[in-house]
């Protein structure tokens, strides 16, 4: 299990570099990744999140949490300009939910865990997801779309959140 980067530590702003070749080293991480993804029960991760600054995205959106997804240097292109409403939360941003706007349907290139090129028409929650991912990979977190009004309302609830889980822990 690896450690999740919380809202609002600066190094969640960095830009992942793209992967030079899926090697052992990556496929542990993409291993990792997905049993912290699981264990944190987030249908997605992006590397950014646990402090490895690489463009690699795990997901799971199946209902038993038994089909992992890897993207690895993922693209992904906007196919319309119908934008939908979705009330997204964030693994780095814990106890925080709100309504957020996208594309409604993207086209998304990447490389799998093996390393092969493949291309994908997402739309509904893939879609959302991808996005909410690709943007952690550029250092953005879906409450950079709030108000500022939200922004500092969400700073405070994350504090809170992991003085209480801190003091869970001592307990
Ligand atoms: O990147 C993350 O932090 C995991 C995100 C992925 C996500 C965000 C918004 C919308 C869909 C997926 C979530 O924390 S995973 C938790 C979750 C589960 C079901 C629906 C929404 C969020
Ligand atoms: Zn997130």
């Amino acid at each position: 299990i690896l450690p999740i980067l919380s809202y609002p530590d600066p190094r969640l702003r960095t830009i992942a570099e793209p992967v030079k070749t899926v090697d052992a080293d990556i496929k542990q991480l993409i291993a990792d990744m997905i049993e912290t993804m699981y264990d944190a029960k987030g249908i997605g991760l992006a590397a950014t999140q646990v402090d490895r600054h690489i463009q690699l995205i795990v997901m799971d959106l199946s209902e038993n949490n038994d089909s992992p997804r890897v993207f690895i240097n993922p693209k992904v292109t906007p196919l319309v300009e119908d934008k939908k409403p979705y009330e997204e939360g964030c693994l780095s941003v814990p106890d925080v939910y709100d309504s957020v706007d996208r594309p409604v349907k993207v086209k998304i290139e990447a490389l799998d865990g093996e390393g092969n090129a493949f291309e994908e028409i997402a739309e509904g929650l893939l879609a959302v997801c991808i996005q909410h991912e690709m943007d952690h990979l550029n250092g953005v977190l879906f409450v950079d779309y709030l108000s500022s009004l939200k922004q500092s309302r969400a700073r405070d609830k994350v504090r809170k959140y992991l003085k209480a889980r801190e003091k869970r822990v001592e307990s």
